[in-house]
């Protein structure tokens, strides 16, 4: 008996593509059901606007949850850093599968990594937080650069560099992974170069409340330490009251010793776009074993940013 396939609803751009396939591939293993994809378009594919303006987080994930709530689609696959730090009534994230290279990432032109960019090169991205931190780094490394803005899929992005109107982009590397341009990459950011955003390089399954049998099967193809990362970069941003288009950077590692792991370590940064000034701060503790330890971690992170100025260098976020 062959049985009836799940629905899941996709964004039709190519990374959504390319990452809801590698998704409905895991859940058709461990539902033993086929995966049918749905295309759903949402208001952040069709709008001409510059994201700042279209009002921050969640643009890419409302027309998703609609399709949810509605019951035409059994579960979406969401990159985790678009998805809202708030939770949505009616649904539950079921799984965050392992969580592939967090980094940003340079593509730049004559394989050039971010030291040895031409001065006054011209960088695109979109994302305060990278201009936060790229032109930080630009100060105290005696280097000159212009951030411009941009925005688009990673084509797009790219296209920017092969077409000779910019000298280099910053991406995440989970991105060109996912849609295979990762050969590209000419510089590997690290991670104390800049932080990248809460969530980033991990996936979201999310399916509706009361779907008891479809959130029993996803919890398998959860990793509870990229979980309980996640939940700690997100608590952050909650509690720093940012969106994801404010220029907040946050990561999660374990630490270990020898083959123990002994603690969780949490950095954030908040900075301005100009990068004269960034709050940049980390904390360790236990590594989280319940959901609220988890969010307490962020949220202790969060108090330390604040007192020192966190508040005052978001005033550029979207709202
Ligand atoms: N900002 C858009 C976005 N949302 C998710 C990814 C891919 C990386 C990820 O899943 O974290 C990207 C592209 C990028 O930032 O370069």
């Amino acid at each position: 008996m062959t049985e009836k396939a799940l629905r899941l609803g996709t964004r039709r751009s190519k990374l959504a593509m390319a990452q809801s396939g590698q998704v409905a591939d895991a859940v058709s293993q461990v539902t033993g059901r086929p995966v049918e994809l749905v295309e759903i378009t949402t208001y952040g594919d069709t709008s001409r606007e510059h994201l700042a303006q279209i009002g921050g987080t969640g643009v890419f994930v409302a027309a998703l949850r609609d399709a949810l709530l509605r019951g035409e689609v059994d579960f979406a696959v969401h990159s985790l850093k678009d998805l809202p730090t708030a939770q949505h009534e009616g649904l539950v994230v079921a799984a965050i599968p392992e969580r592939e290279d967090p980094r940003d990432v340079v593509v730049a032109r004559d394989a050039r990594k971010l030291t040895d960019l031409p001065r006054g090169a011209r960088i695109g991205t979109g994302a305060p937080r990278r201009m936060a931190q790229l032109n930080a780094y630009a100060r105290t490394h005696g280097m000159e650069i212009e951030t411009v803005p941009i925005r688009g899929n990673v084509d797009t992005r790219i296209g920017y560099v092969s077409s000779g109107e910019l000298d280099a982009v910053v991406l995440a590397a989970a991105g060109l992974n996912r849609v295979g341009r990762i050969d590209e990459v000419t510089d590997f950011l690290s991670v104390d170069t800049v932080l990248p955003a809460p969530g980033q390089g991990a996936l979201a399954i999310e399916c509706a409340a009361d779907n008891a049998s479809l959130i029993a099967a996803l919890a398998e193809l959860d990793d509870p330490f990229t979980r309980a990362a996640v939940t700690a970069e997100r608590s952050l941003l909650a509690a720093l009251e940012a969106g994801c288009s404010a220029p907040v950077g946050a990561l999660a590692d374990l630490l270990a010793d020898g083959q123990t792991v002994k603690e969780m370590r949490l950095r954030g940064v908040v900075g301005t776009t100009d990068g004269s000034t960034l709050v940049q701060l980390s904390t360790t503790g236990p590594v989280p074993e319940t959901h609220e330890a988890a969010l307490a971690l962020g949220r202790e992170l969060a108090t330390e940013m604040l007192a020192q100025g966190a508040a005052g260098l978001m005033g550029e976020r979207a709202q």
